[in-house]
């Protein structure tokens, strides 16, 4: 331009006014100075602001250089000498004082007998502001191409598989290096509520991956996506969410892989699906399991119940004997059967009260839920609660799982509590609460739970006595003394001894595998002739002893010897409560030494006691017999 401008100004005899209009047009700050007088004879409008001088012309060119006249006169003599130069050492000073960093340019130019030096100036901090401002421009595009670049492969990429991926049931989605949206398939946009428009160029982890699920942020720096392409590698990843447009969370299964557009990486494709169906249906499927799972548990232990109670009653459930005892118990079990009213049974231990209170229920409309015998003389008073109500894992030290209690399985069926009166006394107020509001807690769970249980009770002592001894609760006692049944001793009711003695010994060779052997009369007499202590389990015992001793033949009763003293040997003695206490102990005591101190199983104690082995473990703990007892004389 400079060169250009001059030419045409040399080539020419011009008036000054002429010069003074081309230099006007000229893009630089451009003067013309008189070489004789040194007068700014024209200036063009550049000049003029960059000297920060509207009069320029007229004025001295000496005033604009301050202390460098002398390097003017040399550059001049330059100038002169070879018709142009340039030079950067001449600083020119605005009329503010600024010192202007500048590389003049001249030339000389002759017209109608003058001699002028065109001085053209270039603002060095104006060049190197306009330079830097080209550079950043210059990187700026290519910034944008590489950008461009990145979206026409990305484009391409997506133009070229349109259809793939629109057909395709996952959101797919394409990044750049910079975290923004190259494409989004049909998929992805109806999964997000966000349109491609929305989306496209956009920051797409700060619109749909900005939480975590817990609701808080998620840097983008911490995003897989960006690892993914950050370290070259695929992420895979299971459990988080993206937000839809309308805020709420989708359940997300994802996984990026970053891609190279000719062997230089591009991005990342990710290829999403929205699992919070699926997650929901785990969820509920989960729980399903879960109650499953309870209901199994539930079941086992009831199973486990019902194992203990079929091993226990051994025969079924009919009540045998044509007695008007029997008679009397059977018309009162078909009374009672069909109420709901709670049934306290009472009678010596092994007259059948169990199996009177396993024919209420099943006479009654809860047989086909089960009856769930809990025994009362068994449970240590610490576990009784548990042992009833159940309890949650932690409850209390050893509570290593759930237990579902007693009562819980019981629900819909009968809770029969025997031997009743041996309730810890300090319990006895909350299990009156509990059957009396059918609701109870689990230990350790706060949650109250109904339940639906016909109580039926069954006691060896007379309950009344204990009432007046202050050993039981008088509330409970009437809560559960609805109705009375009682079951009477074996020996008041000789007249059921030979169906009894049938009905065992049928069943003791048919569980055996024996022949059956004949009864005689001289059996009868002798079973009615005797006390039976023990009362029908005592009976039961004799005969399928008498079962295996006889092998087919007449039947051979072998009493134990302990119950060798006939009914009518022991009408006449009477003994004081504290004697009889005292006869108890030491028949156990000899039991037990008889035994070894075996107390279940064929040959224990409680076997030959006619009693259960429960039963006897109570005892031998009522009556405080300990070890050394038993050892001490053996
Ligand atoms: N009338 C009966 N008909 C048939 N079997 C009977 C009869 N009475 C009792 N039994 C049998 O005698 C055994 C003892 O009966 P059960 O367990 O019902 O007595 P219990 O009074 O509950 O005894 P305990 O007080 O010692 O628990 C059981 O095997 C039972 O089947």
């Amino acid at each position: 331009m400079i060169v250009e401008s001059c030419c045409i100004l040399c080539g020419m005899d011009l008036s000054l006014e002429a010069l003074s209009k081309t230099i006007e047009l000229t893009a630089l700050p451009t003067l013309l100075v008189d070489t004789d007088s040194g007068v700014i004879d024209a200036a063009n409008g550049h000049a003029s602001r960059l000297l920060e001088e509207d009069d320029l012309p007229g004025s001295a060119f000496a005033d604009v250089l301050g202390s460098e006249l002398a390097k003017l006169i040399v550059f001049t003599e330059a100038v002169d000498h070879y018709g142009e130069s340039w030079t950067r050492d001449i600083t020119l000073t605005a009329r503010s004082g600024t010192a202007i960093q500048a590389e003049l340019h001249s030339k000389l130019i002759r017209s109608r007998n003058r001699r002028h030096l065109l001085i053209q100036i270039i603002d060095l901090a104006g060049f190197h502001a306009r330079t830097q401002q080209v550079t950043t421009t210059d990187l700026h595009n290519k910034g944008l191409m590489e950008w461009n670049r990145a979206r026409d492969f990305f484009r391409e990429m997506e133009s070229e598989n349109q259809l793939i991926l629109d057909a395709a049931g996952e959101g797919i989605y394409g990044i750049n290096l910079e975290g923004k949206t190259t494409f989004v398939n049909r998929a992805a946009q109806s999964i997000l509520g966000w349109t491609a428009e929305d989306l496209l160029g956009q920051d797409i982890h700060a619109m749909i991956h900005h939480h975590h699920p817990d609701g808080t942020v998620y840097p983008s720096r911490e995003c897989p996506i960006y690892h993914s392409f950050r370290n070259e590698k695929v992420a895979r990843i299971e459990d988080e969410v993206f937000w839809h447009k309308d805020g709420r969370p989708i359940e997300v299964e994802y996984t990026s892989t970053p891609i190279y557009d000719q062997q230089v990486l591009a991005g990342a494709v990710v290829v999403f699906r929205d699992v919070t169906d699926r997650r929901e249906n785990e969820r509920k499927l989960h729980q399903a399991m879960e109650q499953i799972e309870a209901l199994r548990e539930r079941l086992e232990q009831e199973n486990e119940y019902l194992q203990e109670e079929i091993q226990q009653v051994r025969s079924h459930y009919d009540l045998v004997g044509g007695s008007p005892a029997i008679q009397r118990t059977l018309a009162q079990i078909n009374l009672v059967a069909a109420t709901e009213s709670n049934v306290l049974i009472t009678g010596e231990g092994g007259t059948g009260k169990a199996l009177v209170a396993s024919a209420t229920h099943k006479a009654s409309s809860r047989a086909k839920r089960p009856i769930i015998r809990v025994n009362c003389a068994g449970i240590s008073p610490a576990s009784f609660e548990s042992e009833l109500f159940g309890h949650v894992r932690g409850a209390f030290a050893g509570a290593l799982h759930d237990r579902t209690g007693k009562i819980e399985i019981a629900n819909g069926g009968t809770l029969f509590l025997d031997e009743v009166s041996e309730i810890p006394l300090d319990l006895q107020g909350t299990i009156l609460k509990v059957l009396r509001d059918k609701t109870f807690e689990r230990l350790g769970e706060s949650r109250t739970n109904k339940i639906n249980v016909r109580v039926i009770a069954a006691s060896t002592k007379d309950l009344e006595l204990c009432v007046k001894q202050g050993s039981f609760r008088e509330d409970l006692y009437f809560f559960l003394n609805v109705f009375p049944i009682e079951c009477r001793p074996l020996r008041e009711r000789v007249a059921d001894i030979p169906e009894l003695t049938q009905y065992f010994l049928k069943l003791a060779c048919e569980r055996l595998n024996l022949p059956k052997p004949t009864v005689t009369k001289a059996n009868i007499r002798e079973l009615q002739a005797y006390h039976w202590p023990g009362n029908v389990r005592e009976l039961q015992n004799v005969i399928e002893r008498g079962a295996i001793l006889s092998r087919g033949d007449k039947l051979v009763l072998e009493f134990h010897k302990l119950g060798r003293k006939r009914l009518s040997e022991l009408d006449t003695e009477v003994m004081t409560e504290e004697q009889m206490r005292d006869l108890q102990i030491k028949n156990i005591i000899a039991c037990l030494k008889m035994t070894n101190g075996k107390v279940s199983g064929d040959d224990g104690a409680a076997n030959l006691l006619g009693i259960r082995p429960t039963t006897l473990y109570s005892r031998i703990k009522k009556f405080g017999i300990a070890d050394e007892q038993i050892e001490g004389n053996s």
